[in-house]
């Protein structure tokens, strides 16, 4: 219908994408939809799946972004890509083109203020007539300190022009005592009207919110539910996630549906945790099988070289243009996972899939790909018998731990700081020292191999036994810094602990970097401390131990290691 429309996108991610997700049907709605769009849009869009139904549709929804052509199809006269005329007729999208121009009106408040625009589609079975979007925008972080100046451009001026029509006064009133009732450090992200649902209700969504001031917030600004049912929620979504943000709907009442966004850290391949997530998902019935696996799957990347025929034209014509050190991509990406709930209803959860299109750099691509490889982590290491004597043995010889942070070996990292690690070693353990040395040299030619660095003469393997309890952590270093430790190549930690996992937290994090310097947070490995697994990495790369939670702050219960080095013979 349009030219270079957003089916252009579509129409390369479709054969990706798997059809547990989207299917053929949801397919050709999405499409109906997408003809209407330029492409120059979004450069970050996705969809919206239902996890607990096999039904697979999605919703769709992109994002306009500020920095971007996008703020400018929704609004610049002068560009040359316009919204269709086709949409101009129906009132939603007037508005949103009008909010679009005040929005590119440099001096205006929306244009200091508002980040970027998401345009939510419902996809429905049927859909013939154009297609009308909920809209959010993402506002400049909203503090409880600035709810008064905030809420009068979001409803004077922001919500206003999008409704086409002033704010009803009490909703405006339970917005305002919101803001004001933000908890300290937690500031609203995201401001937006179902415009396709004919509901006054206004969502607003809430990042930084700690899990347990969720409750006491909800209750201050009168929502009516189960605390206790949504405080047993967040307590287990808080052992599988890194963040949950809350989305609350404001009419005069506070509705009872509350959304909990769920963000894990990277993508499944390089964190274990989104596999763990989805398994519990799984067990309370919120997801099915086919759509977990589906999810798990679903990261990856796109390059022209892939599906040339598909490759969008305009794009084509402009990777003539920038050369060969850029390359586009689309990246999919599970971007999170939203748990819905509401006192007398079943929970829901959707996950949220993005496609992001994007110029990458070849060289980092490159050196992140050597990175990955750089760490492995083996699991069963040893048997299970062998694994339950060892914990024993450590268990057994609790009074022969100290202090770690005290120890000499550790005053040779070069930081000297008191507090710089909080654990316990034990040093002798000749028995268990030589089962281990043993098992680790047997594997060592094909971890070497793995790892894909040049075999080395070893000269010997260090080990020690680590207790991490309650509150201990170990911060950013490496194990070969300094002239004393430089012979250390290899650092291996092999993870035993009771089971169930009696403690949280405790991840290592290894980055790609071998100095605090610059350290890419875009390529952080995080490694589970699994009971029974093993991992190898190079002792030059900069890793930390997250602090461990081990509420009963019992030693059997701590996240115990055998770690060590392997040294080179020079
Ligand atoms: O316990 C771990 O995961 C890593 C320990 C470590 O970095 C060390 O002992 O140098
Ligand atoms: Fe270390």
């Amino acid at each position: 219908m349009i030219k270079n429309s957003l089916n252009d996108y579509i129409n390369l991610i479709r054969p990706t994408i798997s059809t547990d997700i989207i299917d053929e049907n949801n397919w050709q709605n999405i499409s109906k939809v997408a003809q209407y769009l330029p492409s120059a849009l979004t450069t970050f869009f996705g969809f919206e799946s239902r996890l607990g139904t096999p039904k697979a549709h999605c919703d769709f929804l992109l994002c306009a972004d500020a920095t971007e052509t996008g703020k400018k199809v929704l609004g610049d006269k002068e560009y040359s890509i316009q919204l269709s005329e086709n949409l101009l007729i129906h009132p939603v999208w007037k508005n949103v083109n009008i909010f679009g121009q005040l929005w590119n009106d440099k001096g205006s408040i929306l244009s200091e203020k508002i980040n970027n625009i998401w345009l939510e589609f419902d996809i429905d079975e049927t859909l013939d007539n154009i297609p009308i979007p909920s809209c959010f925008f993402a506002p400049q972080a909203i503090y409880a300190n600035q709810a008064d100046e905030a809420i009068k451009w979001v409803c004077d001026t922001a919500l206003n022009l999008l409704r086409g029509k002033s704010i009803n006064p009490e909703i405006q009133a339970k917005l305002l005592t919101c803001l004001q009732s933000l908890p300290s450090g937690a500031y609203v992200f995201q401001i937006g009207l179902m415009l396709a649902r004919e509901s006054d209700f206004i969502r607003v969504c809430i990042r930084d919110i700690s899990h347990t001031k969720v409750i006491e917030f909800l209750q201050k600004i009168g929502w009516i539910g189960s605390v206790n049912e949504l405080k047993s929620l967040l307590n287990d979504l808080a052992q599988y996630c890194d963040r949950i943000d809350l989305d609350i709907d404001i009419g005069s009442e506070i509705a009872p549906k509350i959304g909990l966004e769920c963000y894990l850290e990277r993508q499944p391949s390089l964190n274990p945790k989104w596999q763990l997530f989805l398994e519990y998902l799984l067990e309370k019935g919120l997801v099915i099988p086919e759509k977990k696996d589906a999810l798990l799957n679903y990261t990856g990347y796109i390059r022209e070289k892939d599906y040339p025929e598909l490759w969008p034209k305009n794009l084509s014509k402009l990777s003539s243009l920038i050369g060969s050190q850029y390359q586009r991509i689309f990246f999919k990406s599970l971007h999170h996972i939203k748990v819905v709930y509401q006192e007398n209803k079943c929970l829901e959860a959707k996950a949220y899939l993005a496609v992001m299109n994007t110029l990458i750099d070849q060289q980092r691509i490159q050196k992140s790909k050597e990175f990955k490889n750089n760490s492995i982590q083996i699991n069963n290491f040893l048997s299970e018998q062998e694994n339950k004597q060892l914990l024993n043995f450590i268990i057994r010889n609790k009074n022969q731990f100290q202090s770690a942070t005290l120890h000499e070996d550790y005053q040779n990292l070069g930081r000297k700081e008191e507090n710089y690690r909080l654990s316990s070693v034990l040093f002798d353990f000749p028995e268990w020292e030589t089962i281990m040395r043993d098992r680790i040299s047997s594997i060592l030619p094909d971890v070497i191999d793995k790892l894909g660095i040049p075999p080395f003469p070893v000269a010997h393997i260090e080990a020690q036994i680590t207790a991490h309890n309650d509150h201990n952590y170990f911060k950013l270093h490496n194990d070969n810094g300094t002239l004393e430790s430089s012979g250390r190549v290899l650092t291996f930690v092999y993870y035993l602990c009771q089971e169930p996992q009696p403690f949280t937290g405790g991840e290592l994090k290894i980055y790609n970097s071998t100095s605090p310097e610059n350290l890419k947070p875009d390529s952080i490995k995080t490694i589970e401390p699994i009971n029974n697994s093993i991992v190898f990495f190079l002792s030059q790369y900069m890793h930390e131990v997250r602090p461990v939670n081990c509420p009963s702050q019992d030693f059997a219960h701590s996240r115990f290691t055998v770690n060590g080095w392997i040294w080179r013979k020079n």
